[in-house]
């Protein structure tokens, strides 16, 4: 597979540079960074590419590489359902791309965001601790993001109610964003890469359920996984899980 790199200079795009070219089956063919041109991929003859980038330009190359019949393995976050269903539209008049949009790549995140949201029907409080480096570009994260979602659709499947909060006054933001009635907190700190934990209460104890990502090289075999599996699956996949083996 003929692979290029998009934010190939950056933090992930480095790392996913070099798994690339050491992969058995792949060629990197175009590593391409901000004020580069995105018209390499296609002289290069790229079969898919992986996008780190930010993400206020994602949207940009995704529509330049569907637009060329190139797949596209996602990390870059972003995404909300207008972005989505915006993808949903380009990928309908170009039956033959896939694009996998992963808000992580880690399989500890993955394994991570799954077990949160088999814990959520069995406990009446549930709040979201994200903590990164300080040079993020989003917040919260969008893996703090999914996983609110998760648990907010694992508690309505449940029938559970609302979180439990008697905040009636205090400081704007004390009490974190909330995602779909769940609260998110995040925090931002020199010397950490990716961090996260679901801290899950009831009457007399918590579950605490954390994931560590200590190093970048936790999100390349998951992308490697992505492009190995993207050009048999056209259309939209959110999360990399989609992609892989659980049960
Ligand atoms: N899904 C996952 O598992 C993970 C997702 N991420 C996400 O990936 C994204 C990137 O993260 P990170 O690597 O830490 O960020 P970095 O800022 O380190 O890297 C982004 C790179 O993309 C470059 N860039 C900016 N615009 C373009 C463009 N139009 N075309 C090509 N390259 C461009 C930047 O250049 P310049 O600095 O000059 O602007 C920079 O080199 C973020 O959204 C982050 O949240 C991160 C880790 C894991
Ligand atoms: O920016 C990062 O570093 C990360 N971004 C992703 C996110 O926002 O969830 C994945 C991981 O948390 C690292």
């Amino acid at each position: 597979m003929r692979v290029g790199v998009l934010g190939a200079r950056g933090k992930v795009g480095s790392e996913v540079c070099r798994a690339v070219e050491a992969a058995e089956g792949m060629e990197l063919v175009a590593a391409v960074d901000a004020g580069d041109a995105v018209d390499t991929l296609v002289t290069a003859g790229a079969q898919a590419v992986v996008d780190f980038t930010h993400p206020d330009v994602v949207m940009d190359n995704l529509e330049f590489c569907i637009d060329h019949g190139i797949h596209a393995v996602v990390g870059t976050t972003g995404f909300d359902d207008a972005r989505l269903d915006t993808l949903r539209g380009w990928l309908a008049d170009a039956p033959s791309v896939g694009v996998l949009i992963a808000p992580n790549f880690s399989i500890g995140a993955i394994l991570m965001m799954r077990f949160a949201a088999a814990a959520a029907p069995f406990y009446e409080s549930v709040e979201v601790v994200e903590l990164h480096h300080p040079t993020k570009a989003d917040a919260p994260s969008g893996t703090a993001r999914r996983t609110a979602e998760l648990i907010a659709a694992a508690r309505h499947d449940a029938g559970l109610g609302p979180v439990p909060d008697a905040t009636s006054t205090g400081l704007d933001g004390a009490r974190g964003a909330v995602v779909d009635g769940i609260h998110v907190h995040g925090l931002r700190v020199r010397g950490l890469v990716a961090h996260q934990e679901v801290i899950l209460g009831g009457p007399g104890e918590t579950l605490t359920i954390r994931h560590d990502s200590l190093d970048r090289a936790s999100f390349t075999p998951g992308v490697l996984a992505g492009l190995r599996a993207i050009d048999t699956h056209p259309g939209l996949t959110v999360g990399l899980e989609h992609f892989l083996d659980l049960d």
